[in-house]
């Protein structure tokens, strides 16, 4: 934000040729500085927008104090039954990824409604095609090495703001559509090789993967895929042990249960963040006509940044070299 410009000395004497002398009243003095302060807020506003490298506002926590985590450098997985919350949750992360300028996102949505109202943002939209759904992995997974050479290089572990060099949010959704419903078994193993590849090893290549699921079962989420990912947040489960499938085991035994979340209580979940106490928190919520009108305005944002749909990694970011 910009900063107050010198004040101008306010003359405390009107200059009122009727009373000449009379004091300003303060209240008055005040309100002309208030004033000017706005207006040179209008003019100089910074819009700088949100930055992948800030935390992501999710939602409110019970003791009713705002909740916002970083992603940067992490992985976040959504999980719950159908209609529990997870798409309103998930689209507090898409809205920050695609309004911030300094990220890259690529989406993938078998069901290409949920994430299609952001399409117009994303570098790569992946509809229900799973042969799309393993070459978009496979070309995240060399970006993904180009980077770690060049980390390899300058003798360094992870990227960092100063590098230019954009974080790649890779939101997923959902992820059983890929790894369990379409496509042969070879493809669908594939598809989970991938994808726990870049959940493994991506973090500090800066690439963020954001995986949703409406199956929390152990085919969906082993216990090797869930423990990759530093956020798990459950939603509503059915059952105490498919809570503890995504929250991780024995969280249930000590309360912490999103089978415990009413069936009504819409967009409440269990958010377990880097190895703490998982957290009950309702997910912000954003109308669709919100979410048009942030994807409209984050794509505005991206075409003036030069980032637009469309334009190759390559071209735009110089990948990692
Ligand atoms: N945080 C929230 N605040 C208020 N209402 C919510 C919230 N989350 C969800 N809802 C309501 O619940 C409905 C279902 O939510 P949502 O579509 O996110 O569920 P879902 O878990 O993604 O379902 P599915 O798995 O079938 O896609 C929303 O349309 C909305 O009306």
């Amino acid at each position: 934000m910009s900063e107050h410009p010198p004040t101008q000395p306010l003359p405390l004497i009107t200059a009122d040729e009727e009373a000449p002398g009379r004091l300003v009243r303060p209240l008055l003095v005040l309100r002309r500085w208030a004033d000017e302060y706005r207006a040179h807020r209008r003019e100089h506003r910074s819009d700088d927008g949100p930055s992948i490298w800030e935390p992501i506002h999710l939602g409110i926590a019970e003791d009713g104090r705002p909740v916002r985590v970083p992603l940067i450098y992490r992985n976040m997985l959504l999980a719950g039954e159908p209609g529990a919350g997870k798409s309103v949750g998930l689209n507090n992360v898409v809205a920050h990824a695609a309004l911030a300028t300094d990220c890259r996102l690529w989406l993938f949505d078998g069901k290409i409604v949920e994430l299609g109202l952001w399409r117009s943002c994303a570098d790569r939209f992946v509809a229900n095609s799973l042969d799309d759904a393993i070459g978009a992995l496979l070309d995240l997974q060399s970006e993904m090495d180009q980077r770690y050479a060049v980390l390899d290089d300058e003798r360094r572990r992870k990227i960092t703001p100063a590098d230019g060099v954009p974080p790649i949010v890779v939101v997923l959704d959902e992820l059983a559509y890929f790894s369990a419903t379409v496509g042969t078994k070879r493809e669908q193993e594939a598809f989970s090789v991938l994808v726990r590849d870049l959940v493994a090893r991506g973090r500090a290549a800066g690439i963020i993967v954001v995986a949703a699921t409406q199956r929390p079962s152990s085919d969906i989420i082993p216990t090797s895929l869930r423990d990759l990912f530093g956020y798990r947040w459950a939603f509503r489960c059915t059952t105490d042990a498919s809570s503890d499938i995504v929250l991780g085991h024995g969280w249930a035994a000590r309360g912490h249960s999103a089978a415990s979340v009413a069936p009504e209580t819409k967009g409440i979940g269990f958010l377990l963040a880097e190895g703490g106490v998982p957290r009950r928190i309702k997910a912000a919520h954003l109308s669709d006509e919100q979410v048009y009108a942030l994807a409209d305005r984050a794509a505005m944002r991206r075409l003036a940044a030069g980032i637009a749909h469309g334009q190759d990694l390559d071209d735009t970011t110089g990948g990692a070299a």
